[in-house]
């Protein structure tokens, strides 16, 4: 189990991180998923030891590491860009951490061999040993840099946006390998992304890392349905956030979230009575492909987003530039308190 606690990391001005506390519990494939900036390379950085944090406690199965240099932590680390030696063949670059780890390298040539063919087994790329990396495709070249990082057995592996540089179609493909491996060797993965959609597809378990802080940390349907937290719907990109002010017939203050799925439209003065309302001009609409997303802005200028799926659809004709009721039922929302 790998844990942190108050983690603070600052450049000049700018605090990266400010009092993480963050634990990922034992053979869990746990996602991180913040926006840009929000500090998620920071804080691999901080556990990988290639930085330190200015305050806080970072320990492995409750032995501190913060502090030890990064070759004895037993960290895994799989780069966005795979970080792969061009001169060197799959092999050999699958090999390296072996034979040039400071602890106890290996150089007996047919264990280091059983070895590298067991890891390239692993992330299937047996019969692939012999290639330059340069003649491999981005997924394989994705699954070496894997294989080079588990070929270590290291206790922990952490993956900086290892779908990035993949193209859509293997992006999904390496989504489902990434689970089967770690399935497979029980240790745990925890993935860094900026896409919800990965991130709620990936994990065990979701963190949302903003403003420096974790601000959730849930089973992706828990996080994805009980946001609890402005910060951490904002990162769904599934909610509409707004002032509960809005609504026309509502009691409710503070901030509240409704789901882009569970908001209905009808046409301007006609929202039922015992539903929550507001008024809203609509936009533009966009298919994608069995989804369609309608997006509408209130007077205040909150941005509204319906999502309507064609195999039930379930809003009027809509036309651009006019105002309608959009509503839902009590039920759907949530209140927030205290966060904007
Ligand atoms: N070496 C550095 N010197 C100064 N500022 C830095 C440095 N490294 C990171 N930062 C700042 O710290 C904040 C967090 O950066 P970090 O790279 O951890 O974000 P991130 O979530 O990984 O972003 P991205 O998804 O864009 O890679 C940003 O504001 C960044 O500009």
């Amino acid at each position: 189990m790998l844990t942190l606690s108050r983690v603070s990391r600052r450049y000049g001005e700018t605090i990266a991180l400010d009092g993480v506390d963050f634990v990922v519990p034992e053979n869990t494939y746990m996602s991180l998923l913040g926006a840009s900036g929000a500090g998620k390379t920071t804080l691999l950085r901080l556990i990988a030891g290639f930085e330190e944090p200015d305050q806080g406690e970072i320990s492995i199965n409750g032995e501190r590491i913060d502090g030890q240099p990064t070759h004895l932590r037993d960290i895994g680390f799989v780069f966005q860009n795979f970080a792969l030696f061009p001169h060197l063949t799959v092999a050999q670059n699958v090999a390296f951490g072996l034979r040039y780890r400071t602890n106890a390298p290996l150089t007996n040539e047919t264990e280091i061999k059983d070895r590298t063919e067991e890891a390239l087994e692993l992330v299937g790329l047996t019969g692939f040993g012999h290639r330059a990396v340069s003649a491999i495709s981005g997924g394989q070249r994705q699954r070496v840099a894997l294989a080079r990082t588990l070929i270590c057995e290291p206790r922990i592996v952490l993956l900086d946006e290892p779908l990035g540089a993949l193209d859509a179609n293997l992006r999904s493909r390496m989504c489902d390998e990434l689970k089967a491996i770690r399935e497979r060797l029980g240790v745990s993965f925890l993935h860094v992304t900026g896409s919800e959609t990965e991130a709620l597809t990936m994990g065990d378990k979701v963190a949302v890392l903003a403003n420096g802080r974790i601000m959730q940390t849930d089973a992706p349907d828990t996080l994805f349905s009980h946001p609890g937290n402005a910060d951490a719907a904002r990162h769904l990109n599934a909610w509409n956030i707004f002032d509960a002010s809005l609504c026309r017939t509502s009691a409710l203050d503070g901030m509240i979230a409704v789901r882009f799925d569970q908001m209905d439209v009808s046409a301007a003065g006609t929202g039922p009575a015992d539903r929550p309302t507001l008024a809203a001009k609509y936009l533009t609409g966009e298919f994608n492909g069995p989804t369609a997303l309608s997006f509408f802005r209130a007077d205040d200028g909150t941005l509204f987003q319906i999502v309507d799926h064609l195999s039930q659809p379930r809003l009027p004709d809509l036309v651009e530039g006019q105002r309608y009721d959009l509503h839902f039922p009590p039920q759907a929302l949530r209140q927030f308190h205290g966060a904007a």
